[in-house]
């Protein structure tokens, strides 16, 4: 297509909403003239689905379970006055607490102020809180954020150690809307080893963020915790991020959580009409339907050229990923459906891996993020006339056109700049994207049936290593990993056995030693000497 074309088709195909300050260009995606006429009835069905399900419809029929999180902004659109209470009394408990924490009502024992937020959680109970703290951070935050989103212990020291003598001003947020994340649940103990370290009673450091009489309620509720704040099941934890999940961590950071779940709410009804043409959410997912085939055949790079929205793509991840990759369809019938995201930021990414999406594999299609507002303040000029910000306009643009002449597909979505209602905004409309694109290709968004799975998995290896251990302890003597194996009665274990065994012999203090072979077959471990009684 010509440039004067192009222009015409952007002119036609760019999708505004003026009162969420966000438009979406889909011009630079190749559909024919009559794409969305094939495709009205399905939106259209996707559209009533979406309807059913914020009235409180089991839009999760595996787990019986209702989908909730846009009555999270709109509390009055809860199918009961119970909900709508909940959710209401939930938000202002958030305000007060943190009032109560900026102000000094509430301090650390020996007085001062709390002056550090340590979250500790994983997966839809870290993402959202990461990508909000670190797109909307400014030097005047209330107070730091810090987080432990895993069980890597030497992840966790990096965080002590920066935290360093600073516990004693720091908050904990707990949060794990099950309660009984092993991930969480160690960063946890870990946490309270640190304070104990450093003399300081954890739990008047601590509050919780799970569901009622969970695992972690309960203990923070034994342990007297500052507070605990609530999470519903009805909340699913890949959008979660605008229930106290993500305003707790967020309000204490000095964020305005209300302007946050201002755009989401004005988002959501910008997205809820059913008229496809004016619902970006609607386009968008009609976009990944067209560039995928509806199977996710391309991978989605998001492109956002902006430094604060770093996060989103690793945020995308979990909420796109975990949402639509699954097995089986509504139906029950073999699916193995998903849609892959991947992505930065521009420019950066453009001296990475911008050289394959140019010329290599043409696998995928892009989303760009373009924001309008280069900086709070004015700009000096790099070269005349010229700033910063432009090149990185002019690298967007650049990077567009180059990769629409080689036949790659793009969208863009421009904001008018980034803050806590941009935010809220741009997390509603993903959410409704995937939502009813879900729709389109009738998946269940909301279970993550593959995740009990792995989870299941690894509670086997760890049941294993005890047992061997044991077995180690008992036997004082240098075994294989088949013999290990035949010993338990377990011959087909022995691989699991030998990595089991290789990880502790690397670590010095859990007692275990290697002698090392050739091949993984020939190697021998027994029980340290030091560690005999
Ligand atoms: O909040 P939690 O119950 O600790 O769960 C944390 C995460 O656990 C699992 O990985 C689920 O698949 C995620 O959806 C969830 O966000």
């Amino acid at each position: 297509m010509q440039k004067t074309e192009l222009w015409y088709r952007f002119a036609s195909c760019l999708c505004t909403a003026p009162e969420i300050g966000i438009s979406l260009d889909i011009s630079r995606m190749r559909f024919d003239d009559r794409f969305f006429e094939q495709m009205e009835p399905a939106m259209q069905k996707a559209f009533a689905a979406m309807a059913d399900l914020e009235k409180g419809a089991i839009a999760n029929p595996d787990e019986q379970r209702m989908v909730g999180h846009y009555w999270l902004r709109n509390p009055a659109l809860a199918p009961s006055n119970d909900l709508r209470n909940e959710i209401e009394k939930t938000i202002s408990q958030v305000e007060e607490f943190a009032k109560k924490i900026h102000s000094g009502t509430i301090t650390p024992p020996g007085g001062n102020l709390f002056k550090n937020v340590l979250v500790v959680g994983i997966g839809g109970s870290a993402l959202g809180p990461q990508f909000v703290a670190d797109a909307l951070a400014s030097p005047n935050d209330k107070m730091r954020s810090y987080f432990l989103d895993n069980t890597d212990p030497d992840g966790m020291d990096r965080v002590f150690a920066e935290l360093g003598n600073q516990l004693k001003q720091t908050l904990v947020i707990v949060i794990s809307k099950s309660g009984s994340t092993k991930e969480t649940r160690n960063g946890m103990l870990e946490t309270q080893a640190a304070y104990e370290r450093a003399g300081l009673d954890f739990s008047r450091h601590a509050v919780a963020v799970t569901g009622e009489g969970s695992e972690l309620d309960r203990l923070a509720g034994s342990q007297g915790w500052l507070e605990r704040f609530p999470m519903w099941d009805w909340v699913g934890g890949r959008t979660s991020v605008t229930s106290a999940v993500g305003l707790l961590p967020a309000a204490l950071q000095g964020i305005d959580i209300r302007a946050l779940l201002e755009g989401a709410k004005v988002c959501d009804e910008s997205t809820r009409r059913p008229v496809t043409m004016q619902n970006q959410a609607a386009l968008m997912a009609l976009m990944w339907h067209y560039a995928t085939n509806g199977r996710g055949e391309k991978d989605m790079v998001m492109l956002p050229y902006k430094d604060r929205l770093l996060l989103f793509s690793r945020y995308l991840q979990q909420l796109i990923m975990e949402s639509l990759g699954k097995e089986l369809d509504l139906d029950g019938k073999q699916a193995s459906q998903g849609l892959t995201v991947y992505g930065n930021k521009g420019s950066t990414d453009q001296h990475a891996y911008v050289q394959q999406l140019r010329e290599g594999v043409a696998n995928f299609f892009v989303t760009f993020i373009e924001v309008l507002q280069d900086r709070e303040s004015s700009s000096m000029q790099v070269e005349k006339g010229i700033t910063s910000g432009d090149f990185l306009f002019g690298f967007l643009q650049g990077t567009r056109t180059a990769l629409y002449e080689k036949g790659r597909e793009s969208m863009t979505l421009t904001v008018e700049r980034i803050d806590s209602r941009t935010i809220g905004a741009l997390i509603a409309l993903f959410e409704r994207c995937v939502g009813l694109y879900a729709s389109l290709i009738n998946i269940n968004a909301y279970h993550q049936p593959g995740v009990e799975a792995g989870k299941k998995a690894a509670g086997v290896v760890i049941a294993l290593q005890l047992e061997v251990v044991d077995l180690l302890e008992r036997r004082r003597q240098l075994l294989t990993a088949d013999e290990i194996a035949a010993m338990l009665g377990r011959p087909e274990e022995a691989e699991t056995l030998f990595t089991i065994l290789r990880h502790l012999a690397a670590n010095q203090d859990r007692g275990v030693e290697a002698i090392r072979g050739t091949k993984p077959t020939e190697w021998q471990f027994r029980i340290r000497a030091a560690a005999q009684p």
